[in-house]
């Protein structure tokens, strides 16, 4: 059955999903991590597509409440971090991606979980549509970087954040008086800073992560196998560490390792 009609950056997002889990979720792969975003729950739905035969013996670790309610809504094994010290994938979103697949997350306020879960996975992929895929961090994601830090600490975190150049804003919540408050019980800051310390992604994560107070930092440097970028032409443009790129024209209606 061919896939359902979507808005343009719908279809983008299931598009890269779509592709990601194709190559990246074979048959044998038991520990998956699922990140968090507007895209993720088309990685789940590619992977139920997958079949429930090659689901049995899976487990899936969430990055947050979403992806965990996301796991279950579809029936999969839920897993917890605790238990794992390793995954054979994880895959998630992304609100920015540089040419070195550098990537800016944490739009959702996961960035934490979601760099833990990375850094247990052999292979960590990204998924988006076309809007994020850029070549300086930065130049599409305008809201700045997000930074997870202690409650307590979140003034002078932010008057350190400015002292390094910075332009920093307390995340506030859109249906709640007050502060954004993460998974994790922290608050999130947003820092845009000068595109010279954007180009340099790997050291700005260093400096912002040594400040006392800060709990996590969505810069995610050097992390990435491939990331993966739908198209509104139905294509999907694949970037892949090393600095291959590759468009792959389409995507088929059915995963190639359907099970019964
Ligand atoms: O905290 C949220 C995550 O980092 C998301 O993966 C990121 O914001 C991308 O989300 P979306 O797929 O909705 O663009």
């Amino acid at each position: 059955m061919p896939l359902s009609p979507l808005p343009p950056v719908e279809a983008a997002k299931r598009l890269s999903a779509y592709a990601a889990v194709d190559r990246h979720i074979a048959l044998e792969h038991k520990l998956i991590g699922i990140g968090s975003g507007s895209t993720v729950p088309y990685v789940v739905d590619r992977i139920v597509q997958q079949g429930a035969a090659a689901n049995a013996g899976r487990t899936f670790l969430p990055t947050g409440f979403q992806s965990k309610q996301l796991i279950i809504d579809a029936g999969l094994n839920l897993g917890d971090v605790d238990q794992y010290t390793r995954l054979d994938v994880c895959i998630d979103g992304a609100d920015e991606v540089d040419s070195d697949l550098n990537a800016i997350k944490g739009g959702g306020a996961c960035q934490l979980r979601e760099k833990v879960l990375a850094d247990m996975a052999d292979t960590w992929v990204m998924v988006a549509d076309y809007r994020k895929n850029s070549t300086v961090l930065g130049t599409n994601w305008k809201q700045g970087i997000p930074i997870e830090v202690a409650p307590f600490a979140y003034a002078q975190v932010l008057a350190t954040l400015v002292k390094m150049g910075g332009t920093p804003t307390l995340r506030m919540g859109k249906a709640k008086a007050g502060p954004v408050v993460s998974d994790n019980g922290m608050f999130i800051i947003d820092a845009t800073f000068p595109e010279a310390q954007m180009k340099a992604p790997a050291k700005l994560n260093t400096e912002i992560k040594l400040i006392t107070g800060v709990v996590e930092v969505g810069l995610f440097c050097g992390m990435a196998k491939a990331a993966y970028f739908g198209n509104e032409d139905a294509s999907v443009t694949c970037r892949a560490v090393g600095g291959k790129v590759e468009q792959i024209a389409s995507v088929p209606d059915v995963p190639p390792v359907a099970s019964a």
